[in-house]
């Protein structure tokens, strides 16, 4: 069973989509929805959550409840950080309920060390506060090294 937060709804509500154009349905998670209830319902073979650091707290508790009591694995996909460069709320309680925890790395957007941060465009300018949601495209964010994080380089730099 695959699981989305219905808030991110760049693709449509309840749909995970990747760059690449693969995408696929999934069942939208709203604040009242419960994620046990449904899985227990289906007894699928495993659970994917993607967007996962939109989910509440209840949620992730309901997640480590699938894995404990209904003993289905659950594998979840998400950012760790915002723009801000502060955990999400989501992606802060799973990492503390979570067995296992894998990083995928990926390269700034203006060099090639390591994006460990990513910084949020208005009007082609960077901003480092604000509200933390706000659904985007690569037009609105990057993933960036620290060092371009606070200073993006000028034009033929
Ligand atoms: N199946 C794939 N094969 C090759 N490259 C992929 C594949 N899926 C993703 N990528 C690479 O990873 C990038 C980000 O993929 P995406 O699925 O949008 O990730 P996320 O939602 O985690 O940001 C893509 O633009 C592409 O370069
Ligand atoms: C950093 C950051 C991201 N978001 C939003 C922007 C996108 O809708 C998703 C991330 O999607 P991706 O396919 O994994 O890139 O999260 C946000 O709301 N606030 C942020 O700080």
């Amino acid at each position: 069973m695959i699981f989305t937060p219905a808030l991110d709804d760049r693709f449509g509500v309840g749909r995970v989509t990747s760059r690449v154009g693969i995408s696929r349905e999934a069942i939208p998670i709203h604040g009242d929805t419960d994620i046990y209830s449904l899985v227990e319902q289906n007894l699928p073979s495993c659970v994917l959550i993607d967007e996962a650091q939109f989910l509440e707290s209840k949620h992730v508790n309901q997640l480590a409840n699938i894995v404990d009591w209904l003993n289905i694995p659950v594998i979840c996909y998400g950012l760790l950080k915002d723009f801000r460069n502060q955990l999400f709320l989501g992606s802060q309680a799973l990492i503390c309920a979570a067995d296992k925890i894998e990083e995928i790395k990926t390269v700034c957007s203006y060099c090639t060390r390591k994006a460990t941060h990513i910084l949020k465009f208005n009007d082609g300018k960077p901003v480092y506060s604000g509200k933390v949601v706000e659904i985007g495209l690569n037009d609105k964010y990057k993933s960036v090294c620290r060092i371009h994080y606070h200073r993006i380089p000028t034009q033929g730099e």
